[in-house]
């Protein structure tokens, strides 16, 4: 039987008195992108760490293809390329100085180390900066870099801890964009704060709060098991916000244009049907109605009403 590429067994991870992390389990067993999802301070980068070898767990374990990071750490990061929080750049070095400094910490053969290089500059579109100092580069273009040196020991496993954080939105799409390309051929865990850019980019979804796993799944079974609570809608005839507000199961109307309004609701409420009927009745014209998943809290406190039963049903 082939082993899992990544296999989390019970981790747990306090840095003082406090558990950062408790009873992480998962696995990984397919390439592709599987999102870590959670909230500031909610474990993710423990985690990540703790995956990666660079923090050693209080207690559980972590098994990269089947091999102990404990036991076995040189073999186990043989086959895991990282890129933390804070990229691990040398700001005074050009893009070919630094690659090939990374290539000799990843023990790649010397003869093998221009091609190497030469081969992630490609893949991550920064062959034209070579000679570049990485302190003269773009945000995006640094994080290029950073994904060039996790990837240029062709790991089977790629953690991205927030990769996409501080970039503009089209050094965004770019990134997005990169890494799913690096993930045709391994696999990715990319984590963010932002469920949207989890959203577009991964498979599958862990989502982490309070250091504790809250859900784990693919993102289609997550869309469809978050219910929506909010809707964006354009009526060439729109009424006032008060009148919006008077239905039942309404909570909040704000007005993003005049014609678009949001339109935050109860959950169990029927109400895009409520609103398509009431626009007829009373000739709102509605163009266009989008219902909208909540924010990371508003899910959160879905998932506790929902008591994890899906998580431990896992
Ligand atoms: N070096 C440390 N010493 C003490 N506590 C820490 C340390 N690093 C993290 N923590 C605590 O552990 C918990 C988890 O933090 P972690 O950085 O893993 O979360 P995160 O989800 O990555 O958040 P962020 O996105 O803000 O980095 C938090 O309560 C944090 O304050």
């Amino acid at each position: 039987m082939q082993d899992n590429i990544v296999k989390i067994e019970g981790l747990y991870h306090r840095y003082s008195k406090d558990w950062a992390v408790q009873n992480i389990s998962f696995e990984i067993n397919r390439n592709g992108i599987v999102g870590l999802l959670g909230s500031n301070g909610a474990g993710k980068s423990t985690t990540m760490n703790i995956l990666c070898g660079v923090l050693s767990q209080t207690r559980g374990r972590v098994l990269i293809e089947g091999i102990d990071m404990r036991e076995q750490p040189e073999e186990a990061k043989k086959r895991i390329g990282f890129l933390p929080q804070n990229a691990p750049l040398y700001l005074e070095q050009t893009v070919d100085e630094y690659l090939t400094y990374c290539a000799h910490l990843r023990l790649i053969e010397k003869s093998k180390i221009k091609a190497a290089v030469d081969t992630v500059k490609e893949r991550c579109g920064v062959a034209h900066f070579s000679n570049r100092l990485i302190g003269n580069l773009s945000g995006g273009y640094r994080q290029r870099v950073g994904i060039a040196q996790a990837i240029i020991h062709r790991p089977l496993l790629v953690v991205l801890d927030e990769p996409t954080n501080g970039l503009d939105p089209n050094q965004i799409l770019e990134v997005r964009q990169l890494i799913k390309e690096i993930a045709a051929d391994r696999s990715v865990i990319f984590s963010s704060h932002i469920l949207s850019e989890i959203q577009a980019t991964c498979e599958d979804i862990i989502m982490i709060e309070g250091g504790k796993i809250v859900f784990k799944d693919t993102m289609d079974t997550f869309n469809n098991y978050i219910e929506p609570d909010s809707f964006v809608a354009t009526m060439e005839n729109p009424p006032p916000a008060e009148e919006l507000r008077s239905i039942k199961g309404i909570k909040e109307v704000t007005y993003l244009s005049d014609k678009t309004v949001r339109v935050r609701f109860e959950v169990a409420a029927d109400i895009a049907e409520t609103i398509v009927e009431t626009s007829v009745q009373r000739k709102w014209r509605l163009k266009e109605i989008t219902l909208e998943k909540s924010s990371l809290d508003a899910i959160f406190a879905q998932l506790s009403n929902k008591t994890f039963k899906h998580t431990e049903q896992k």
